[in-house]
C-alpha cells in the first residue's frame, strides 16, 4: 500500500478569481505568482502563494461553463480540490481502482518547456470535493504546473509586504452529514491508505446547543492530516455549527484549512492589522487558563498577555501545548474559514478548546440568526 506524500495545493472555484485572490493577497500576505495560459477563453485560473502554501482560484468567464457554474450556484465560492503530492501515482491509482473509487481524470503527463509532471484526479467519497494527485519525479522546473506562466505580484501586496511567518498547511477539515464520517474514513483508508490518528465523540464535545464527532486520518508520516467531522443533533433546539455548514454550503465539503506557523503571536497580530476577523474568546477563558496552566505545571513560552490580547486558544498535555485561533467565515456564507496553529510538541487537535471554541461559534451563529430554526 502506498499513500499521500504531501499537501500540494488547494483549488477554489469562485465567481471572480481576480477579487478572491486579491482578498488573500491583502489579508493573508499571499503573492500572485502564476496564471494559467489561456488555453480555454471561457475560464481562468490564478495561483497565489505564501511560502510553501499554494492556492489556485478558478472561475468561469462566461455563463456557459456548466462544470463550474452549476457547482458555484449550489455552494457559492468553495474549495473544489485538495491536491496531494504522491510518490508513485500508478500504485495509488491502482489502489483507488481496486477499492472501487472513481477516477475522474485518468493519468496524464503534463509537459511544457520546463519539464513534465504526471497527474490524475479522483472523486472524494461524497460531494463535489475532488483530489488531484501529482507525481513530480523529474523535479519540474516551471513556476507551478505545466501550462502556468509567471505573473507580477499585485502592487498592493508588494506595498503591504510579505507575511513570511506562515509555513505550511497543517491539516484540512471536511464536514459530513450525521453517520457519514465513518464511511468516509474507511474510504480514505482503502483508497489512499490513510489511517485513524485520533478521534473524539459527542459526549466529550457537547455545549448543549451543538455536538459533533470528529476523527483524524493521516498518512504514515502524519504530514497529511484530514479531520472528518459530523454533527450530532442535540436534544436542545439549536442548529449546531456542522449542520449550519451543511445547510449553507449545500452538502459535505471543506470546512477549514489550518495554516501552521512558528510565530503565531506575530502572524495573528499582523493578520488582525490587515483586517482578518477572528472568533472572539471571552476574557473569562484567560482567567481560567492561567490557573489551569499553573496547576498542570505547563510552561508556555509566549507572553500570556499577548495570548489574551490576540484571543488565542491554548490546549496542552504533559508533554506540550498548541496555540490556535479561527477566522470568521471568509465569504458571505458561513462555510469556509481558516485556522492559524502553532504546535509545541503537541499533535492533538485542541480538544481541550472545543467548549470555548463552540461557544464562540454559537455566539456568531446567534448574531447571524442561524442558531435556532
Ligand atoms: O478538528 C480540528 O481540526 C479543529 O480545528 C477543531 C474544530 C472542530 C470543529 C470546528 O467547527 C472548528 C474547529
Ligand atoms: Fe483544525
Amino acid at each position: 500500500m502506498t499513500s499521500l506524500a504531501s499537501f500540494h495545493h488547494i483549488q477554489f472555484v469562485v465567481s471572480n478569481a481576480l477579487q478572491a485572490s486579491f482578498w488573500y493577497c491583502v489579508h493573508f500576505g499571499f503573492e500572485r505568482f502564476a496564471e494559467k495560459r489561456a488555453s480555454d477563453y471561457r475560464q481562468k485560473e490564478v495561483a497565489i502563494r505564501n511560502g510553501k502554501i499554494i492556492f489556485v482560484f478558478k472561475c468561469p468567464l462566461t455563463p456557459s461553463v456548466p462544470e463550474l457554474t452549476d457547482e458555484l450556484a449550489v455552494h457559492g465560492d468553495f474549495v473544489k480540490d485538495v491536491a496531494y503530492g504522491v510518490d508513485d501515482i500508478e500504485t495509488v491509482l491502482a489502489q483507488v481502482t481496486a477499492a472501487g473509487g472513481t477516477i475522474l481524470k485518468p493519468l496524464e503527463t503534463l509537459s511544457d518547456e520546463h519539464g513534465s509532471i504526471r497527474v490524475a484526479t479522483i472523486a472524494s467519497f461524497q460531494g463535489d470535493l475532488v483530489h488531484t494527485l501529482i507525481e513530480d519525479k523529474e523535479s519540474y522546473a516551471g513556476i507551478f504546473l505545466p501550462g502556468f506562466t509567471a505573473v507580477d505580484d499585485y502592487p498592493m501586496s508588494q506595498r503591504l509586504g510579505a507575511l513570511t511567518n506562515i509555513d505550511y498547511i497543517d491539516h484540512v477539515v471536511e464536514n459530513y452529514a450525521e453517520h457519514e464520517a465513518q464511511p468516509v474514513a474507511d474510504w480514505y483508508n482503502q483508497n489512499l491508505n490513510l489511517t485513524r490518528f485520533w478521534s473524539i465523540d459527542d459526549k466529550q464535545v457537547n455545549t448543549g446547543l451543538s455536538a459533533l464527532k470528529a476523527q483524524i486520518v493521516s498518512n504514515p508520516s502524519n504530514s497529511v492530516q484530514i479531520t472528518l467531522i459530523e454533527p450530532v443533533p442535540t436534544a436542545t433546539k439549536g442548529r449546531g455549527q456542522i449542520q449550519e455548514y451543511l445547510d449553507f454550503h449545500g452538502g459535505p465539503g471543506i470546512q477549514h484549512v489550518a495554516l501552521n506557523t512558528h510565530d503565531i503571536i506575530a502572524v495573528v497580530g499582523e493578520l488582525r492589522h490587515r483586517g482578518v476577523e477572528f472568533l472572539a474568546i471571552p476574557d473569562a477563558y484567560y482567567d481560567q487558563l492561567e490557573v489551569r496552566l499553573k496547576k498542570a505545571g505547563v510552561n508556555v513560552e509566549e507572553n500570556l498577555a499577548d495570548v489574551r490580547k490576540l484571543q488565542l486558544l491554548v490546549d496542552f498535555d504533559e508533554s506540550g501545548y498548541l496555540l490556535q485561533t479561527f477566522t470568521k467565515p471568509v465569504q458571505d456564507r458561513p462555510s469556509l474559514f481558516f485556522e492559524i496553529i502553532q504546535r509545541h510538541n503537541f499533535n492533538g487537535f485542541g480538544a481541550g478548546n472545543f467548549k470555548a471554541l463552540f461557544e464562540a461559534v454559537e455566539e456568531e451563529q446567534r448574531r447571524r440568526g442561524t442558531l435556532h430554526e
